[in-house]
């Protein structure tokens, strides 16, 4: 396989005629429930670039939602899944375990915050993780309630919808949903009405409050979120505001647990997004950037809370998948071998820098935030009043993909530009898809 040239080519209209002849077919056989957000049919992928079925090469500041931070086709990964396809796809962990599974579990333990004994269990998906930190957390703590907080996003199961904040498109026309799930604010720093200062302390103080007064503290099995917060709209917490919820379910038997299945895994700058402020979770969840691209994910915590399910209480026909294991453990030793965190604080610069800029000619650009490679702009119709603004949102996202760029958006009000490009992109294409955004900026 010839490596794929990083460099942006647009030699027809996006989409082009092939990805409309597939887009078709896609029509009628596919769901309509399932969207895209850019109906783009993928020929290759690697590095910073996407290459479609029409010979256009888009720069990728997506990553398949923050999933291929080591490229879409990293050799280690490949090298390794290649090898362990060859030998077999699957027995079930439940009925025969394997060498990689242990070995994933082993390097989880390493990697994740916190020098306390650790231990995992994998599976497919992220909400199945979170859905299965929930039955750990309610094991050990006998208790039933669980609280998650505005904004949030946990998946789209029956109980992680519950745990998910934003109706459309999660929820809508789906209910009812799973019981004693609670939730309360969080800490938006861009739109949180104190003070930067206090904002964080004050409103984990208004959730605890509500904790408190609404669930009580005794009878809550685990408090779940984001360290940044991804779907909701890049939010990271106010300074303050995670070590205060930290503390509280530490002083009241609450497993507190950190959703970084999309800030986890060198995204953010650091192996996972809870070292900012220093706070190690009871439990973990992670996916996404795990396995380079195959289906992985995980929880991970301390041991004595993992071992609280009974014998069999855990499990899945394909969790923990030889194939999506030997994946992650080729991803991991690419995320060593590269230092993706120095190239995830390395692109923070870059794109903090130019998106601080264009802010200063772009009044609607009403924040830039985020750390390492999981950046965003929020925007709005006007600064004084923060009042969102999606319809830009949607408009640049648009002019960008017409230049052969793949943005994302997100947040509650739809209003947020979310940059995930993948951790391996070379400088050149990043300043590139930089240049596409602020000509964007002109054209709408
Ligand atoms: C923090 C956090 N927890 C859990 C999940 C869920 O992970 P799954 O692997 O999509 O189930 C996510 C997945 N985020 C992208 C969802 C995209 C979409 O479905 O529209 C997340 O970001």
């Amino acid at each position: 396989m010839t490596a794929l040239p990083q460099e942006r080519r647009v030699v027809t209209a996006i989409p082009g005629p092939k990805s409309q002849e597939l887009q078709a077919r896609r029509t009628a056989a596919v769901a309509q429930g399932v969207g895209s957000v850019l109906p783009v049919f993928t020929a290759r992928a690697g590095g910073g670039i996407i290459e479609d079925v029409d010979g256009n090469r888009l720069i990728d500041f997506g990553s398949g939602i923050a999933v291929t931070s080591v490229g879409a086709s990293a050799e280690a990964v490949v090298r390794r899944a290649s090898a362990q396809l060859a030998d077999f796809t699957h027995t079930c962990f439940m009925v025969t375990p394997y060498e990689g599974y242990v070995a994933v579990a082993e390097a989880l333990a390493e990697l994740t915050p916190g020098d306390h004994a650790k231990k995992s269990a994998l599976f497919n998906s992220g909400a199945e993780a979170v859905e299965n930190a929930v039955k750990i957390a309610r094991a050990y703590t006998r208790r039933q309630a669980v609280v998650v907080f505005d904004h949030g996003y946990h998946g789209r199961t029956n109980l992680t919808m519950a745990l998910t904040a934003k109706n459309m498109p999660y929820k809508h026309g789906f209910g009812p949903f799973a019981p004693e799930v609670y939730r309360v604010p969080v800490a938006y720093g861009y739109r949180w009405p104190t003070g930067p200062e206090n904002a964080g302390p004050e409103a984990a103080a208004q959730a605890i409050d509500q904790m408190s007064k609404q669930v009580g503290a005794e009878n809550i099995a685990a408090v779940i979120i984001e360290p940044v917060l991804g779907e909701g709209g890049f939010i990271e917490p106010a300074k303050g505001f995670l070590p205060a919820i930290s503390k509280f379910a530490k002083d009241n038997g609450i497993v507190f647990v950190a959703d970084e299945i999309q800030s986890g895994f060198c995204r953010t700058g650091q192996w996972f997004a809870c070292e900012d402020e220093g706070i190690v979770p009871d439990l973990i969840t992670t996916a996404k950037g795990i396995a380079g691209g195959l289906p992985l994910a995980a929880v991970t915590g301390r041991a004595e809370i993992m071992d609280a399910a009974h014998t069999g209480g855990l499990g899945g026909t394909y969790g923990g998948n030889p194939v999506a294991c030997a994946g992650a453990l080729g991803a991991i030793e690419t995320m060593k071998e590269l230092d993706l965190n120095a190239r995830a604080k390395r692109i923070e610069e870059v794109m903090k820098g130019r998106l601080t800029a264009m802010a200063e000619k772009f009044d609607i650009i009403g924040d830039v935030r985020g750390r390492g490679a999981m950046i965003a702009i929020e925007l709005v119709k006007d600064r004084g009043t923060k009042e969102p603004n999606p319809e830009a949102t949607a408009a640049l996202a648009k002019a960008c993909h017409q230049e052969g760029l793949l943005v994302l958006t997100c947040g509650t009000y739809g209003n947020v530009l979310r940059f995930l490009p993948p951790l391996v992109i070379g400088e050149d294409l990043l300043n590139e898809g930089l240049d596409i955004i602020e000509q964007a900026f002109t054209r709408i």
